[in-house]
């Protein structure tokens, strides 16, 4: 199996989340599921883009600093404050900045051409007809579709579905993603440490990748390698969870806890031909059939299945596309070498302003040093062995926003 059909299989098995109607601030970043018409137009009424006098143009058509025209002031109008709602021709009113227009008036004169009057005012040079006046409808017409389903929502559409009166709008959820890491020889951070035991990092490394892909992360705490235990802590988990993560317990060792427990509840286990990350699982359980991706113990290992499989399960849930990370191409600074058979994913720092990439650490799966010192995975296909600097590579970028 190759990954590429691994994540196949996971993603034809998931459907997207129904969707439900959420406020707008609790939907950035998610996938709309409607398409959002405007209910009114933008402007909603002819306005003024100037503090300055709303006029007939007629009146002003001659005004100049020699021959200034003067007018009665027969009001004001600030924005949201429209007292005058008709102008009699031969007269200004004082308008503010996005105050309506009152009736009849047809351009705006900016204080900086008058005298500022108030009772009445000088205006002293010739505006252009309709000058400074926002026409109603002329951005958005009621009606338009603004934002059509399926868009991953970010700050100007939640702005403009607030500018049409939106107040709620539906989209699909965020997953509920819980994190189980097995091992006996698991200890919290903060603990202390016997001679045999290990901090437990891919809780971490996991649910913070979860929560980076788009979803709500639980990390559950740590998960002894017996199956009864693995099975009780994953079925409390079962009612908070859209998909479940677990990591280690997966290959071929005596205390194999995840594969041990779940291979009777029908979870398939097997190896995917790739390093890191050969030993996976997938499939559903309990009642309610949640899913639940198994992923192997060695972190490098964890982390590289996560950005294959459990990141594109996340984002299908959300109605997110693509589901996986964009594949870039990039030269390779420095030579490469790889197993036959497996698509071998190396660490690496890729430079985007030279479409370089230059490999980080060895290929270890429990070097996490490496891991956190890399910007990105360079992928090697399973029947190359050796790739020399200036090579041509495929490279994915690990934190681009896509
Ligand atoms: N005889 C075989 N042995 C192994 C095979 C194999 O095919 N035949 N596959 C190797 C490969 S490849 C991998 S990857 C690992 C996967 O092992 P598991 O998923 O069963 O994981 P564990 O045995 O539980 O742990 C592996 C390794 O990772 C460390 N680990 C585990 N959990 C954490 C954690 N939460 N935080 C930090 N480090 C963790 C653990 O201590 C082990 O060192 O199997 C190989 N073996
Ligand atoms: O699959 Mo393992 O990840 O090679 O160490």
């Amino acid at each position: 199996m190759t990954p590429q059909e691994h994540r196949q299989r996971i993603l034809d098995d998931l459907e997207p989340m129904p969707a439900y109607p959420q406020p707008l601030m609790d939907c950035l970043g998610l996938a709309v599921a409607e398409d959002v018409h405007a209910g009114v137009s933008l402007p909603g009424f002819d306005n003024s883009s100037m503090d300055g006098y709303a006029v007939h143009y007629a009146d002003v058509a001659t005004a100049s600093a020699d021959a200034p025209v003067r007018l009665p002031v027969v009001g004001e109008i600030g924005a949201g404050q429209a007292s005058v709602l008709a102008l009699p021709p031969g007269a200004a009113a004082k308008i503010m900045t996005g105050a309506p227009m009152p009736a009849g008036a047809d351009t705006v004169v900016p204080y900086e051409w008058t005298d500022r009057g108030v009772a009445a005012v000088e205006i002293r040079r010739t505006p252009d007809e309709a000058q400074h006046v926002r026409y109603a409808g002329e951005d958005v017409a009621k009606g338009d579709l603004l934002v059509p389903a399926g868009t991953v929502l970010g700050p100007r559409h939640l702005g403009l579905i607030a500018s049409v009166g939106r107040a709620q709008v539906a989209v699909r959820p965020r997953p509920r993603v819980v994190v189980l890491s097995t091992g006996t020889e698991l200890r919290e951070p903060g603990d202390s440490l016997g001679h045999d035991s290990i901090y437990d990092g891919n809780s971490f490394l996991l649910a913070a990748a979860a929560r980076r892909a788009g979803a709500i992360a639980y990390r559950v705490g740590i998960v002894p390698d017996e199956p009864r235990a693995f099975m009780a802590a994953l079925s409390d988990q079962l009612v908070r969870a859209d998909l479940v993560v677990t990591s280690g317990g997966v290959s071929m060792g005596d205390y194999d806890v995840v594969k041990e427990a779940l291979t009777p509840h029908g979870v398939w286990f097997g190896p995917v031909a790739m390093q890191p990350g050969k030993p996976q699982g997938f499939g559903r359980v309990g009642e309610e059939r949640v899913p639940v991706v198994c992923l192997p113990g060695n972190p490098v290992s964890s982390f590289v299945s996560f950005e294959l499989f459990v990141l594109p399960a996340v984002r299908r849930l959300m109605g997110l596309t693509p589901e996986a990370r964009p594949v870039r191409r990039a030269t390779l600074t420095h030579p490469v070498r790889s197993a036959q058979g497996k698509e071998q994913y190396l660490r690496g720092w890729y430079d985007g302003s030279q479409a370089s990439v230059s490999p980080v650490g060895g290929p270890g799966s429990h070097l996490i040093g490496d891991l956190a010192a890399a910007n990105c995975l360079i992928v090697i296909p399973p029947e190359t062995v050796s790739l020399g600097e200036n090579a041509e590579v495929d490279v994915i970028e690990l934190d681009a926003e896509f």
